[in-house]
């Protein structure tokens, strides 16, 4: 396994999102939350867009998983559609670039997108929902695949937690994986590692405060 993965290898990678329309949604704002997530121990950051993934690795040498979202009217596939997309956030610096890696119409085939990570001196990661999606990755020459995309897609299981059977599923295949999506608890990214994980994402439950006030609040009201 690549180095960079060595050094993710049993840690936690951090994502710092902000999706448009939040109050966090600004380059700088990012930055600052993923060096608040490398001083509390983040072995590595998870970062959406170029202008996000120049920002944050101005200020950090930690590993960067780069991914853009693009949303297209001619496919579901919306994260790091095209290998123009995958081979730019490659050059601005991030080690790993994450892309869809799901069965569903693409614009570009899996094997071209891993093919220009390559190209860029990048290590791919496939996010995947279901094990066949794992297994057809690791044949196009994906490095690593993540369970990103596990419930949100129309064939992939409908959880409100982390897809832990998958989890399973992987390990028993002798797939490495990432785990990642609705690991929203301290207890929930250990479970992850129990269960075979290489290294574990964690985004809202650190870095999104309106998504984890929706938790809060919705506790607070449903205890009158
Ligand atoms: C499905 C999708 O678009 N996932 C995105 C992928 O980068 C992010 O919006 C998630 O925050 C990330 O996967 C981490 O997951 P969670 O926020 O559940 O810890």
């Amino acid at each position: 396994m690549s180095s960079v993965l060595e050094r993710l290898r049993g840690g936690l990678v951090v994502s710092c999102q902000a999706n448009p329309g939040s109050p966090l949604r600004d380059p700088h704002i990012i930055s600052r939350l993923a060096l608040a997530a490398q001083q509390g121990g983040a072995a590595g950051l998870r970062i959406q867009g170029f202008a996000d993934v120049q920002a944050v690795r101005a200020v950090t040498d930690l590993p960067l998983i780069g991914l853009t979202k693009t949303d297209r009217d001619d496919t579901p596939v919306y994260i790091t559609p095209t290998a123009a997309e995958a081979a730019q956030l490659a050059e601005l610096g991030s080690e790993i670039v994450a892309f869809d890696a799901t069965l569903q119409p693409r614009p570009e085939s899996v094997q071209a997108i891993v093919q220009a990570i390559h190209a860029a001196g990048a290590l791919a990661m496939a996010d995947i929902s279901t094990l066949d999606e794992a297994r057809a990755a690791y044949d196009a020459g994906a490095d690593i695949v993540g369970t990103t995309l596990a419930g949100y897609t129309p064939h992939s299981r409908a959880l409100s937690t982390a897809d832990w059977p998958l989890m399973d599923e992987l390990r028993e295949a002798g797939l490495p994986f990432i785990a990642e999506g609705r690991l929203n608890s301290p207890q929930d990214a250990a479970e992850a590692v129990r269960r075979g994980a290489h290294s574990v994402v964690v985004g809202s439950a650190i870095t999104r405060p309106d998504v984890i006030t929706t938790w809060f609040a919705g506790a607070v009201r449903d205890a009158h």
